[in-house]
């Protein structure tokens, strides 16, 4: 399927798409969000694909949603159609792993973006920011909230309230992004990942992204015992017979995804 404002392609396991407006530093306009959600609905669908990596241009992964588009905005477009969670959410809601691979300018929506996905690595031109305070409005797609469980309240609070964009180097020393590799290298390291998740087992991989997404959402004592529900069910897993056989056996794990 053609997309106007991304670009899609599958490498094995893995799905890619790259966001493609370049003259509007790939602003997340209603058209590009809609494309996105249409792609990711279809890697979501698609049995072939492990692991999705969402990624921008060199310049920027995206520099937030479009401020062009909704400038007019009046509180009931926005209120009535449920601006920003109705279609942007949907990278969150992946059940597959998901990663994003940030070059350049990572800001407002384009930040909120990358921090839907399991993990995001950055490049060291990466710069994270939430300067919608700088525009005459707050972060609307999870910055206050994803930003804050990330890097901490004293940081995302700092962020939020000046519009302060943090670097590469930063952003990994205060957790918000997993790993900063060489701007040349992004995308390999980015797949490369990918394609190490995608050969684990499909189902584990899916249930440690819910265990791990639990942490935000639960009491320990409630994330402990549905990890442990969940730990008990890889039992039923023929991948988890073959994982321990293969690790006596001395040898790789052929898993089956069931
Ligand atoms: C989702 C919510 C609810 O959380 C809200 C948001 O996301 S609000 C948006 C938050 N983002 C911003 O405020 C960043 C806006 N952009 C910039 O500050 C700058 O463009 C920059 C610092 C990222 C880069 O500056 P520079 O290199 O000087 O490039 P520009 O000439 O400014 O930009 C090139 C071109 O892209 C257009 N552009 C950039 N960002 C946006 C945007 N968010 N929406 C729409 N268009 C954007 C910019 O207008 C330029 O276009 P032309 O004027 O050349 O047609």
């Amino acid at each position: 399927m053609a997309y106007e404002n991304i670009l899609v392609e599958t490498s094995g396991p893995v799905g890619l798409i790259r966001l493609n407006r370049p003259k509007a530093l790939n602003a997340l306009s209603d058209g590009l969000v809609t494309d996105m959600e249409k792609a990711l609905n279809a890697f979501e669908d698609d049995p072939a694909i492990g692991v999705i990596v969402v990624t921008g241009s060199e310049k920027a992964f995206a520099a937030g949603a479009d401020i062009k588009e909704m400038a007019g905005f009046g509180y009931m477009d926005a209120y009535l159609n449920d601006f920003i969670t109705k279609k942007w959410g949907r990278l969150a809601t992946c059940r597959k792993p998901t990663i994003a691979a940030v070059a350049g300018y990572a800001l407002g929506g384009g930040c909120e973006l990358a921090m839907m996905a399991d993990i995001i690595i950055a490049a060291d031109t990466a710069k994270f920011g939430q300067p919608e305070v700088t525009i005459g409005t707050i972060p609307g797609a999870g910055g206050t909230q994803r930003l804050t469980r990330a890097i901490g309240k004293a940081k995302a609070m700092e962020m939020c309230l000046t519009g302060r964009m943090m670097d590469a180097a930063e952003a990994e020393r205060s957790g918000l992004v997993a790993r900063v590799v060489p701007a040349a290298d992004l995308l390999d390291e980015a797949m490369k990942l990918a394609e190490r998740i995608a050969g684990m087992s499909r189902p584990v991989t899916m249930m440690v992204k819910e265990c791990v997404n639990r942490a935000y959402e639960a009491t320990l004592a409630e994330g402990l015992l549905f990890e442990r529900r969940v730990f008990h069910s890889t039992f039923a897993l023929e991948d988890q017979k073959e994982g321990m056989s293969a690790f006596g056996e001395k040898r790789q794990p052929a898993f089956k995804g069931k």
